[in-house]
């Protein structure tokens, strides 16, 4: 495995926000996070990139035990780790090109030209070869994401995080990040966690599903286990409320 969380609890102050998760996710497995808004979801994704220390339990990403390395260590394994943010979080003073080489330029030791062309290449695997010259304020919220995700994987992490990645997009366009998020699965064989409300994309993307419910994983499984579940709070989440 990949991604190890042993006995994890987050609490703010005294509101206890995730309550003992154990979740391990394999190297190239695609895992889908479900559940209600305020459950937990986004501050799991924190935890797993160390942006959230656990109140107790431990978060191993690797070899390496996250919930206690000092920032610089912490660093070192976020190099190998991508995060699409939910709203993109792109620094709208740069170009997008820009904004894709702002990692490597940071982090890396690369010549200026090996940083273009990767910045090309990955601008390409996204669809988006014209537009390296734009700002972010002339793309549409969609194509702010594909870039986002362009420079998550400028690095070739070996982890992805997307928070709410079709979140306020038309479905055309869910479905094309969608599909990148399997060709980063299939093609460079990258392991992702996705935050999603979107069952449709749930389903299409993941290996497996987890559900969270009032801070607790309440159902992991693949999408047959899932839509099967005899669980209410699980039929009632996936089928929008509507018990059927
Ligand atoms: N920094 C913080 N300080 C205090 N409380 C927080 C903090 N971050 C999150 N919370 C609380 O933790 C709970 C879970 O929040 P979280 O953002 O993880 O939920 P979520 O499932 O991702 O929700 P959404 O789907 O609406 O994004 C919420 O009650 C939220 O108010």
């Amino acid at each position: 495995m990949i991604i190890n969380l042993t006995d994890v609890n987050k609490s703010y102050r005294d509101h206890s926000v995730l309550r003992n998760i154990n979740l391990s996710i394999d190297k190239g497995e695609t895992l889908a996070i479900i559940g209600a808004s305020g459950s937990g979801k986004s501050t799991l994704l924190k935890l797993m990139i160390g942006l959230e220390q656990p109140s107790s339990g431990h978060v191993w990403i690797k070899d390496k035990d996250i919930s206690s390395l000092r920032e610089e260590e912490l660093d070192k394994v976020r190099l190998n780790m991508g995060m699409v943010f939910q709203y993109s979080a792109l620094f709208d003073s740069m170009t997008v090109a820009d904004n894709v080489a702002f990692g490597l330029r940071e982090h890396s030791s690369l010549a200026e030209k090996e940083i273009e062309s990767i910045v090309e290449k990955k601008l390409h695997t996204v669809g988006l070869d014209q537009f390296g010259q734009y700002m972010p304020n002339q793309l549409s919220g969609g194509m702010k994401k594909r870039v986002s995700l362009a420079r998550a994987i400028a690095f070739e992490p070996e982890i992805i995080l997307y928070d709410e990645p079709t979140s306020g997009l038309d479905p055309v366009m869910a479905g094309k990040i969608d599909k990148l998020i399997k060709y980063t699965q299939e093609k460079m064989g990258v392991t992702s966690v996705v935050v999603t409300h979107d069952m449709n994309s749930a389903y299409y993307i993941a290996d497996r599903i987890a559900m969270i419910y009032e801070g607790k994983i309440i159902a992991v499984g693949d999408a047959k286990a899932i839509k099967t579940s005899a669980d209410e709070r699980v039929q009632e989440f996936i089928n929008g409320g509507r018990i059927i």
